[in-house]
């Protein structure tokens, strides 16, 4: 077990990082999912001892101080080297002698699919190719904690899923401890059965996928992860009121308006929670089988997930909440 004991990172005046705790299991994928600016790379360059935390510590089960090998998003192969000599280069710089380097650049040349190219320079290769090269070279090394940030951010989506899978192999085939850093959140679902969402420097939550998704634990974790609905409403002696829900609630104004945050989703089919009759004003299909949709409430709209693709705007409907609505 890794321990990230109460790590903080400060710069300037900016508070980067606000005391993350964590627990990693050995042997296994670790992802951190959060939005751009949320502190991701600032807390991987402090697991691979590249920068020093303002507080707390990185260790490793027997308390010792612990650092990780990192593999870059912008993969930061030396142009002027060959695929050869990049993946090589940790161990030449350890000293090891020259026939076991040749023999290990071998096996994981091959383990990695890029033999062939061993001779090319990186402006010769593909940003996949290149992310392969980036991956051996950490893998030679043979170590026993790979931290990735968003590796595989600028590959086509088919390639990303791709190169997901094969990291899963590779973890697998090494017994490797993956940290994995990422904004997308089906990446990290797909890797990983606990995730971490970092937002703002913090911590918010530590959940399987589904649970995220299901329960997510406040709204900024909400939002982030799109399934952060709103009702529209007005205040009367300090109650939000709205055609259906009312009382004292932390509320959002966008552009004059007020509306209430929460979590949930709507079916067609009945169920023994919350309904309403209301009109589709608009529909958005998300790509799975939901849509995002506006429905007109006496005059109000409530923006949520409806489970059903077969609604049609302008038309009313009945619709149920599939399991008890969370305000925020
Ligand atoms: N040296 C620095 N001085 C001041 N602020 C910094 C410094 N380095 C980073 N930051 C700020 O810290 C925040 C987190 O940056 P970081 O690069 O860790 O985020 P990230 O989650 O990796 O983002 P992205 O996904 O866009 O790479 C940002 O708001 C950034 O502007």
């Amino acid at each position: 077990m890794y321990h990230l004991d109460n790590i903080s990172q400060k710069k300037g005046n900016t508070q980067i990082l606000n005391g993350i705790n964590l627990k990693i299991d050995e042997d296994s994928i670790f992802a951190i999912l959060g939005p751009s600016g949320s502190g991701k790379t600032t807390l991987l360059n402090i697991l691979a001892g590249i920068d020093r935390p303002t507080g707390g510590k990185f260790l490793n089960e027997d308390g010792q101080v612990e650092r990780g090998i990192m593999v870059f998003q912008d993969y930061r192969l030396f142009p002027h080297m060959t695929v050869f000599q990049n993946i090589t280069f940790g161990l030449k710089v350890k000293k090891t002698k020259g026939s076991d380097i040749k023999q290990r650049a071998k096996d994981i040349t091959e383990t990695m699919g890029i033999s062939e190219l061993i001779n090319r320079y990186p402006d010769e290769l593909s940003g996949g190719q290149q992310q392969r090269v980036a991956l051996a070279r950490a893998l030679i090394l043979n170590p026993k904690l790979l931290l990735m940030d968003e590796p595989f951010s600028s590959l086509d989506e088919a390639l990303r899923i791709e190169m997901l899978d094969f990291v899963k192999e590779l973890q697998r085939k090494f017994q490797l401890t993956i940290i994995f850093v990422t904004h997308y959140k089906t990446e990290a679902y797909m890797l990983s059965n606990k995730v971490a969402i970092l937002i703002n420097g913090q911590i918010m939550q530590v959940d399987a996928p589904k649970k995220l998704e299901s329960n997510p634990q406040n709204f900024s974790v909400a939002k982030f992860l799109g399934q952060a609905n709103f009702i529209e409403g007005s205040l009367t002696n300090d109650d939000f009121v709205s055609p259906i829900y009312s009382g004292k609630v932390n509320v959002v104004t966008e552009e004059g308006k007020l509306y209430l945050p929460f979590s949930g989703q709507l079916q067609l089919d009945q169920t023994d929670y919350p309904a309403f009759k209301g009109k589709i004003v608009e529909k958005k299909w998300m790509g799975s089988n939901s849509e995002r949709v506006s429905i007109e409430i006496d005059k109000n709209v409530i923006y949520c997930d409806l489970a059903s693709e077969s609604v049609d705007e302008n038309k009313e409907y009945q619709f149920y909440f599939s399991k008890l609505p969370v305000v925020f």
